[in-house]
């Protein structure tokens, strides 16, 4: 019986067990910092910390970060593949995935997205339920795209950047590192690294 380890055992993470169980993985298990506090999430037995799973990672077909803060995710699934953990994608069988996408390690499609031909995921990216991303789009590593997103074709998309539920982003458009698109933005310009953008049209509130 295949065995997945999820670590972050959030909202998110039970989403992830359950799309495990439809493509196949015959148990899985969660470890999340909060344990010995936390013994269950949903369905699912919680078994340790993120130490109990860098120590036991081996005891596991596959493993994967369940955590929505995107520098958070990205550092832990760093430790993870340091100490020897296989990585995996999950995939939700109602996605639509191109056979010229590319989905890197640790990321997630969850049900109803869609990913066109020659748009390339990075690693440990969230593409939410429903969000679609258009041909030639290009995610960096760690971006969250939120249910209901919207990108037109050859938008780029910058390392940990977080796209809001229901934003739009105009095709050919460029979104920096580490950037925060609210819910219901339109982005119709190009998005400079770490900064906020709110509204319709999306303008910049704030930057880090
Ligand atoms: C499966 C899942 O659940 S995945 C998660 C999906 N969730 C999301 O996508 C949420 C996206 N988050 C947002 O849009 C947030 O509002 C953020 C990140 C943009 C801002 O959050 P915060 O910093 O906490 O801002 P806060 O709620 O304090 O609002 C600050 C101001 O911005 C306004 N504001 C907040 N979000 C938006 C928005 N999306 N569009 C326009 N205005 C907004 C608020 O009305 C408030 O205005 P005011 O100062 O005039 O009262």
């Amino acid at each position: 019986m295949k065995r997945l380890a999820i670590l972050g055992a959030s909202g998110h993470g039970k989403v992830l067990a359950d799309m495990a169980e439809l493509v196949g993985w015959g148990e899985t298990v969660f470890f999340d910092d909060a344990w010995p506090g936390l013994e269950k999430a949903g369905q699912w037995r919680v078994e340790g910390d993120t130490r109990a799973l860098t120590a036991a990672v081996a005891a596991y077909d596959g493993v994967i970060v369940a955590i929505g803060d995107n520098l958070v995710r990205l550092d832990k699934q760093r430790l993870l593949a340091e100490s020897g953990g296989a990585l995996v994608s999950l995939i939700h069988p109602q996605a639509s995935v191109s056979r010229y996408a590319s989905i890197g390690a640790g990321s997630v499609v969850m049900a109803g997205a869609v990913i066109n031909v020659d748009a390339h995921v990075g690693k440990g990216c969230i593409i939410n339920t429903g969000a679609t991303v258009d041909h030639d789009c290009e995610l960096g590593d760690g971006v969250h795209l939120s249910p209901g997103v919207h990108l037109a074709g050859g938008v780029k998309v910058g390392r940990a950047s977080w796209i809001g539920i229901g934003a739009s982003v105009k095709q050919l458009v460029s979104i920096g590192d580490g950037v925060v698109v609210g819910a219901g933005a339109a982005v119709v310009q190009n998005l400079p690294d770490r900064c906020t953008a709110l509204g319709v049209p999306a303008r910049i509130v704030g930057s880090a």
